[in-house]
């Protein structure tokens, strides 16, 4: 798979987070870009967290003019998540041990192997950044993660493959490019169906922190609008936004 079409690419010794590089490029691009970055001084995680991020590891983010519904735009999550998914298989070999934590981690073996961090970044024409760390050699000290969270692997001692950033971001925009255009054409449901066919847990009891209140309940699903669905005795919970516990 070659360099898709109508996607831009920079690679950067080192930034304070392609996040914030996203952000300011955005008013002067026209089209998607990838930047990748092989430092970054000031990496940011979902929630206002830090993203502990050695070198060695991936650290890249895809910017692209986005006019859309926040409802829609949020649900690039799930293309980055499926498209990031099959990238690491893709380099790994094989799909073992690798699945989906609602709404966007990549889990390898039960770890966070990584991690999606999407921004809108509004401005006139509109763009949507998505934020992509992927631990390829090293992973943070259980203790740099939230208590009770799962625990971070990395790729390459996980399994013996060493890949460089520069080799995942080839696969992954790829196979980017080809759910983006899925989802554009067809819409959320195929999108849906690979997330789902991927994801960690399924059927089983999960917990999901809101910001308001936490639900243990029954993995039923991703609704239409990218919602994770709870099943407890009492209720069926559609919930937005949450991080889920095992
Ligand atoms: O908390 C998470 O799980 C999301 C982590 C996202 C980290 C990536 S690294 C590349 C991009 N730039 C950042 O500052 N953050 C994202």
């Amino acid at each position: 798979m070659g360099w898709p079409d109508g996607y831009g690419r920079r690679v950067l010794a080192e930034v304070d987070s392609t996040n914030a590089e996203a952000a300011r490029l955005a008013p002067g691009l026209a089209g998607p870009e990838w930047i990748l970055a092989l430092r970054q001084s000031a990496a940011r995680g979902r929630r206002g967290r830090a993203w502990v991020n050695p070198e060695g590891n991936f650290a890249a983010t895809l910017v692209m003019p986005a006019r859309e519904a926040p409802d829609r735009l949020a649900l690039r999550s799930f293309v980055a998540a499926v498209s990031l998914h099959d990238a690491l298989a893709r380099v790994i070999g094989s799909d073992a041990g690798l699945a989906l934590k609602w709404p966007n981690d990549v889990l390898l073996h039960g770890g966070k192997l990584a991690g999606i961090l999407l921004e809108s970044l509004g401005g006139p024409g509109g763009h949507l950044a998505i934020g992509i760390g992927v631990n390829l050699v090293a992973a943070p000290d259980r203790g740099q993660v939230e208590p009770g969270a799962v625990a971070p692997v990395a790729l390459w001692p996980e399994t013996g493959v060493r890949v460089t950033p520069e080799a995942l971001l080839m696969a992954l925009a790829g196979g980017y490019a080809g759910f983006e255009a899925q989802f554009t054409t067809y819409g959320f449901d195929p999108i849906r169906t690979a997330w789902l066919a991927r994801a960690a847990r399924l059927g089983e009891v999960v917990t999901a922190r809101t910001a308001r209140e936490e639900i243990t309940g029954t993995f039923e699903t991703v609704d239409a609008g990218g919602n994770l669905v709870l099943k407890t005795p009492q209720a069926r919970h559609a919930i937005a936004a949450a991080d889920v516990f095992f």
